[in-house]
């Protein structure tokens, strides 16, 4: 079980262009070049094989030639195509191209047809992407598709793969598929999400010695458990299950009962205290066989408890009678998800939307988890509309309906109506069944039951979910025919397995490596207490633990460390 711990910061071209512009005076290309080079050497199948480069008008282009000639000088036999006019290359590109040139390199206007290619580089689109791929570009791209399929050869793209929407992950053209891409100074939104994740392949991070975030703060960050591990506490000894709060399920019209029962054993898995289930279908029955502890109600006695957090619309259908349940539940104050049936009620009923924004106006929280074509009923959209830009779509419903948005699928995104924005990078297409959207809203009101804030409940428990259809999948249940219900153990291993507290803030990196350098004891704590989000009161008195101590879902090196106050933090460095 591997999860990503640390949350990364992305950025989308606009912001990307400032950190471009305050380090203008750094050699960006030269690094990006020798980075993609490296990374090449040690892809590429035969030491000295056959390298395909393909080079675009714009400064991808420049990081090909500047890549090309590395490879050049390590002994690789390669061949540099070069679609467009080198006098209208930009400034650093046609430098890079120069030096390529000096160095003995020809640029071909098309694809050899002799060598048996050992690797394939793409430099022709990056972040500057205009408009779709088409003409000779497309051609080009198809080749090369074609090319790494039938020589079984890996494909890296510089940057991101052409044809992807950096920005978005929505497809333009025709598109790279890449085995590999290597991303220059920060990850981009569109390599986590929609059409990303398929086109990008295994995606390595090339920071070109810039530190991103000081330079211009990040336009949206993908999940690590280190953005919500703060909450994840050890339970305190002197508790009792009234300590861990009332889930609620509000849901099960004729024919979908099992979508509640789903939602409940999600919920109950992921340490609700208690958790009750409202069933519209008036047949339904009167207990689940497989979790005795679900308390199966009436909707009517299911708001008439004292629940801490409540989920709507798994399997609620849109009769009047759930329209009616669904107001009266938005009467409530308590953390309020609405789902499935619920969301699609809501974007017909203009008394439900009054009702979800009235609830804004109270500091009632509400969070919306739509899959794309209910994002696009609540939009007044369509899917397509909703996919071609995942993340704009969510930033809307959450300002619309002033409400924690989540739009699921590949890369989930989480929103807030404050303008914050998370892309999940757990998952697996494996949850593409029924059920699992519903396993996920139990999870979330589980979270939010025992007290967590709505947005750190969102992140968690979408990350979670991921990690759960990921550990299925390597434990062989899985891919195809993966079942919702399969996920939820996993989903609470998960859980029980997250580091509890924060990673270490990137400032205090550093300070600890030297520190410890020194074999301060002294300074390493004093580094380690400013890399502790939020700060630990009993600071002075933290002790180092032994590495046996390492938590089981950590690949990396890792120094334990647990202050006095019952907190972990784990180092990685
Ligand atoms: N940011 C940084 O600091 C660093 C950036 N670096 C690198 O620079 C890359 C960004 O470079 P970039 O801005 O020059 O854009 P890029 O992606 O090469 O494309 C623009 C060119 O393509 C053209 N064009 C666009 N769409 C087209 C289409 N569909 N079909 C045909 N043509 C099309 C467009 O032409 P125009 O639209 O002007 O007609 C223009 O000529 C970035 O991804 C990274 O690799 C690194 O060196 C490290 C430092
Ligand atoms: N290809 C995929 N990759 C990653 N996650 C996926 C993929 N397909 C579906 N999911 C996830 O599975 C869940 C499906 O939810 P939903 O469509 O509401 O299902 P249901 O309504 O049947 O319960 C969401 O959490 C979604 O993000
Ligand atoms: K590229």
């Amino acid at each position: 079980m591997t999860t990503p711990i640390r949350s990364e910061p992305l950025y989308r071209a606009a912001d990307l262009r400032r950190i471009e512009a305050a380090a203008a005076a750094q050699p960006l290309m030269q690094r990006a070049g020798e980075a993609a080079a490296d990374l090449a050497t040690s892809l590429s199948r035969f030491e000295g094989g056959a390298v395909l480069i393909l080079a675009g008008p714009g400064n991808n282009g420049g990081d090909a030639f500047v890549a090309a000639r590395h490879l050049r000088q390590r002994g690789f036999a390669v061949s540099v195509v070069f679609l467009g006019e080198i006098s209208r290359l930009p400034e650093d590109a046609a430098a890079a191209y120069r030096d390529f040139d000096d160095d003995g390199g020809s640029a071909l206007e098309a694809i050899p047809s002799g060598p048996r290619w050992s690797l394939i580089v793409d430099g022709l689109f990056g972040i500057g992407l205009q408009r779709p791929v088409s003409g000779p570009f497309a051609a080009m791209v198809t080749a090369a598709n074609a090319l790494a399929l039938r020589h079984h050869c890996p494909l890296l793209a510089l940057d991101c793969p052409s044809g992807l929407d950096a920005d978005t992950g929505r497809r333009c053209g025709e598109t790279i598929r890449a085995s590999h891409t290597i991303t220059f100074i920060a990850g981009k939104p569109g390599l986590f999400t929609g059409d990303g994740p398929e086109y990008c392949g295994s995606i390595t991070h090339a920071a070109l010695d810039l530190h991103a975030e000081r330079l211009a703060p990040p336009s949206a960050r993908t999940i690590g458990s280190d953005l919500f591990a703060a909450w994840l506490r050890p339970r305190a000894k002197n508790t009792h299950k009234g300590s861990f709060g009332n889930a609620g399920v509000l849901g099960g019209a004729s024919s979908m009962v099992g979508a509640v029962f789903l939602a409940g054993r999600a919920a109950l898995k992921l340490g609700s205290g208690r958790v009750y289930l409202g069933l519209i279908d008036a047949r339904a029955p009167a207990l689940d066989p497989l979790q005795p502890e679900l308390m199966l109600r009436r909707p009517e006695a299911l708001l008439a408890t004292a629940l801490s957090a409540l989920a709507c619309g798994p399997g609620m259908g849109g009769s009047d009678e759930a329209c009616e349940l669904l107001l009266r539940a938005c009467a409530l104050e308590l953390p309020l998800l609405l789902d499935a049936d619920a969301l699609n009620m809501l974007a017909r009923e203009a008394r439900l939307q009054e009702a979800v924004r009235a609830r804004a106006h109270r500091g009632a929280v509400t969070l919306l988890t739509p899959h794309p074509t209910e994002a696009a009923r609540l939009l007044a959209g369509d899917t397509a509309q909703v996919q071609a830009d995942r993340a704009g779509a969510a930033l809307e419903l959450a300002s619309r309906y002033r409400a924690l948005a989540v739009l699921k699928g590949c890369g989930t995104i989480v929103a807030a109506p404050d303008g914050r924005w998370f892309v999940n990078t757990t998952g697996h297409p494996a949850l593409a069944t029924a059920g699992t959207g519903d396993v996920l809203s139990g999870m979330i009101v589980a979270l939010l039951a025992q007290g967590w804030p709505g947005l750190e409940a969102l992140l968690a428990a979408v990350h979670l979910h991921g990690a759960a259809a990921e550990e299925r999948v390597a434990s062989g249940c899985g891919p195809v025919g993966l079942t919702a219900g399969e996920i939820i153990d996993s989903a609470r291993l998960c859980l029980n397995h997250c580091p509890p507290v924060s990673q270490p803030l990137d400032c205090a990196w550093p300070l600890a490596r030297r520190a410890r350098l020194l074999r301060s004891a002294w300074l390493v704590r004093v580094a380690r207490r400013f890399a502790c989000t939020p700060p630990c009161s009993s600071w002075p008195r933290c002790s180092f633990l032994p590495r046996s101590t390492r938590p089981p879902n950590t690949s990396a090196p890792i120094s334990p460390y647990r202050c006095s106050s019952g907190r972990a933090t784990w180092c990685t460095w």
